[in-house]
């Protein structure tokens, strides 16, 4: 018997999360339409827990797809009395610090096999369930589970407090940590430590977190477990005689964690006295029941019914709903000092939540936790709707896109070229590509997607300090020789890990990426080596990635931190055709690159640029300066067709006459830029 987790899947499609066999049949927790219609019905009519056995089955493969659902709007009081009686001490509260694909997903769901929180033999991996996370395999958005787990007669409550596994969320990362009193740092034996262990381990290290090694992987034939033990002892001083070698996808050696959670990991130093304050850790959207917090609750307690106020927006709610996770939602009479758990509030939009909030009762305001941060956007990019496509329509389903994802911004945009848009921020380099390509896969070429650009900061002379997201806004040469004192571009700390054969051709990488050296490590034993760059954010944005996966024939990871802004000599490009600007393709750039990028974009704009009645002149401009240029011809009229072949006066008069004709044209005439145009130039890869 499953619970249901609110998923909302739009179509009879199955997102086959969690999936086991029994009896034949292959059980789900998808959902169809039909279902979520009944479900719904269910939940209005207020009736207590039901079975569902819902129709059509679907058909995977060969197999029979049946589901059960359990809709359970009432208070498991037997659960609740259970976790009730257990003290904070005996609460442990931890996350996995891992890089990706090193196993998180799925030692997670081993432990929660182990602790009856999911039935044995569920081989999805619960703990991630977005569909594009699954596809590119990361974990986006944080699940966090409660488990009860018995230990020596004693019952023992357990937060397994999961993370995005990329720093692009640190904000959720770092509150998702600071709700956590310890965390396995787990190490893939086959690959030993890469990039992100390091970048994730410092995180959690800084915020107090007492670290339990774990070497996952062990069963692999390439295994080298004495290799990530030493790494455990030198690159993150910890005693590798404590580290614990496991199997999470055979279970071997899995049971032995728990007890060193338990034994190693202090229980939160909360204290239910005091007045409420609850961490806000993370949120998301429910179509039924609107947003849901992740609440961590460190002092006091809070009830259903219960009036309280955000720290930062100071708005008010009143608590509709409270539970824990386990895996899925279990509406609970309150939540303790020390849980982790869920409250609905009736916010209304994802962007009411602040990750970093303090949640505390209204008319008994306290100081707030610290470690608020409004999240930055670091990546941008522009969207319009392609020829043909109406923008109202797009722009519904966009903003819907968007109600879901705490972690993007949008704003309208317009342009002369493009029309009506979006101008779309992001909150990082991977994130932007995640939604991008979900942009792609739900729009595809209803959607023209302009270049990623970065916030550029522009100090003016009177000191006022402005960030430009749009480089449309960048200001002009005269501006700037009149007006600014200083341009900053954001940089970032890149932290590479990769084979030692392939350094020279990641330095080069680094160093035409405008980079500077800040450290490398040479991993021992293993031939890995760990390189840290400081690197305009501009340039990591620009396939950084892609590029570094290709010269080191995908073995290369990486994982950045933000360092800041840094001065640099920055001018914006601008494509002109027939001397008229096309906004949304301006970029901002080092000076040193424009030329080249300067011949790069006329000759790229020229191959996808149709020739016109007239003569087409592309030029890339810094201010009024021309750094490049490239003529269409016009497409011609053979207006000599009828002509007999020694008339040479006539000859002269008819090409005479077509000439001045066409001088004309192009004064008057616009230049038609189709659309392909614009989405080739701004696709990666050649024109065919
Ligand atoms: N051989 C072997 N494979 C494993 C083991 N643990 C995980 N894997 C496999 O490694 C791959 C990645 O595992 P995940 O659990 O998705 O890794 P993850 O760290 O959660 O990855 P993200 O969710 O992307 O952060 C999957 O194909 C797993 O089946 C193990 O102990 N042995």
């Amino acid at each position: 018997m499953i619970s249901w987790s609110y998923t909302s899947i739009p179509s009879l499609a199955c997102a086959g999360r969690l999936t086991w066999k029994a009896k034949g049949y292959i059980y789900t927790n998808c959902e169809t339409r039909y279902a979520i219609r009944r479900r719904r019905l269910l939940e209005k009519s207020g009736l207590g827990p039901q079975r569902i056995q819902f129709r059509p089955q679907l058909v995977f493969g060969r197999e029979g797809v049946r589901g059960y659902a359990t809709i359970n709007n009432d208070i498991d009081t037997d659960l609740a009395g259970r976790i009730d009686r257990i003290p904070v001490s005996r609460y442990r509260n931890f996350s996995i610090v891992a890089h990706v694909d090193h196993g998180k997903s799925t030692l997670s769901d081993r432990l929660l096999e182990l602790t009856g929180t999911i039935p044995k033999g569920s081989v999805g991996q619960f703990l991630d369930r977005l569909d594009v996370e699954r596809e590119r395999g990361i974990t986006v958005k944080a699940q966090t589970c409660t488990m009860l787990y018995e230990h020596n007669g004693e019952d023992y409550l357990l937060h397994l407090v999961d993370t995005p596994g990329h720093v692009d969320f640190r904000a959720e990362v770092s509150r998702s940590y600071a709700s956590c009193g310890g965390a396995l740092l787990l190490i893939d034996a086959s690959q030993g430590v890469q990039a992100q262990t390091v970048a994730n381990f410092f995180l959690a290290y800084s915020l107090g977190l007492e670290l339990i090694p774990v070497i996952n992987k062990i069963d692999l034939d390439h295994a080298n477990i004495p290799r990530a033990l030493e790494q455990i002892e030198t690159m993150f001083e910890l005693d590798s005689d404590t580290a614990i070698p496991v199997s999470a996808k055979r279970g071997t050696n899995v049971e032995t964690i728990l007890p060193a959670v338990v034994e190693r990991i202090p229980p939160p130093a909360n204290n239910i006295e005091k007045s409420l304050r609850c961490l806000l850790v993370d949120s998301w959207f429910d179509t039924y029941l609107g947003v849901i917090l992740l609440i961590n609750v460190v002092d006091g307690v809070l009830k259903r019914g219960d009036k309280v106020i955000s720290a930062h927006s100071r708005k008010r709610y009143e608590v509709k709903d409270l539970g824990i996770l386990h895996p899925d939602r279990k509406p609970m009479p309150h939540l303790k000092t020390g849980q982790i758990g869920y409250a609905v509030l009736g916010m209304k939009t994802i962007s009411e939540a602040l990750v970093g909030d303090t949640i505390m009762h209204f008319g008994n305001e306290v100081e707030a936790l610290p470690g608020f941060e409004e999240p930055q956007p670091m990546v941008f990019v522009g969207a319009f709707p392609a020829e043909g496509i109406e923008f109202q329509t797009l722009d519904e389903r966009i903003n819907q896109l968007v109600l879901n994802d705490r972690s993007v911004s949008i704003q309208r945009e317009n342009s002369n070229a493009l029309g009506q848009g979006w101008r779309i921020g992001f909150l990082g380099t991977l994130h932007a590509s995640v939604f991008q390509d979900r942009l792609q896969q739900e729009y595809g070429a209803s959607l023209i997607i302009t270049f990623p650009t970065v916030p550029y900061k522009v100090v003016w002379r009177d000191g006022q300090e402005t960030i430009i997201r749009n480089p449309d806004d960048f200001p002009d040469p005269a501006i700037q020789k009149a007006k600014v004192k200083d341009l900053l571009e954001p940089m970032l700390k890149a932290i590479m890990s990769f084979p030692q054969e392939y350094l020279g051709d990641v330095i080069e990488l680094c160093e035409n990426n405008r980079g500077t050296q800040v450290d490398m490590t040479f991993l021992s034993q293993g031939n890995q080596v760990l390189l840290q760059y400081l690197i305009p954010t501009s340039h990591l944005v620009d396939d950084f990635f892609g590029k570094l996966k290709g010269l080191t024939k995908g073995y290369a990871t990486l994982d950045y931190e933000d360092a800041g802004y840094q001065s640099a000599q920055l001018v914006k490009m601008q494509l002109l055709v027939n001397g008229n600007s096309v906004d949304a393709l301006a970029q901002v750039m080092h000076r040193t690159l424009a030329e080249k990028r300067g011949r790069e974009w006329v000759k790229r704009f020229k191959k996808f640029l149709r020739a016109q009645l007239f003569e087409t002149v592309i030029q890339a401009a810094i201010g009024s300066k021309i750094v490049a240029r490239e003529t269409i011809a016009a497409r011609r009229k053979d207006v000599l067709a009828k002509l007999h072949a020694s008339d040479i006066t006539r000859r002269q008069k008819l090409l005479r006459n077509q000439k001045e004709g066409k001088k004309n044209l192009r004064m008057i005439g616009k230049v038609t830029i189709p659309q392909e145009a614009y989405q080739g130039f701004l696709a990666k890869g050649e024109p065919n």
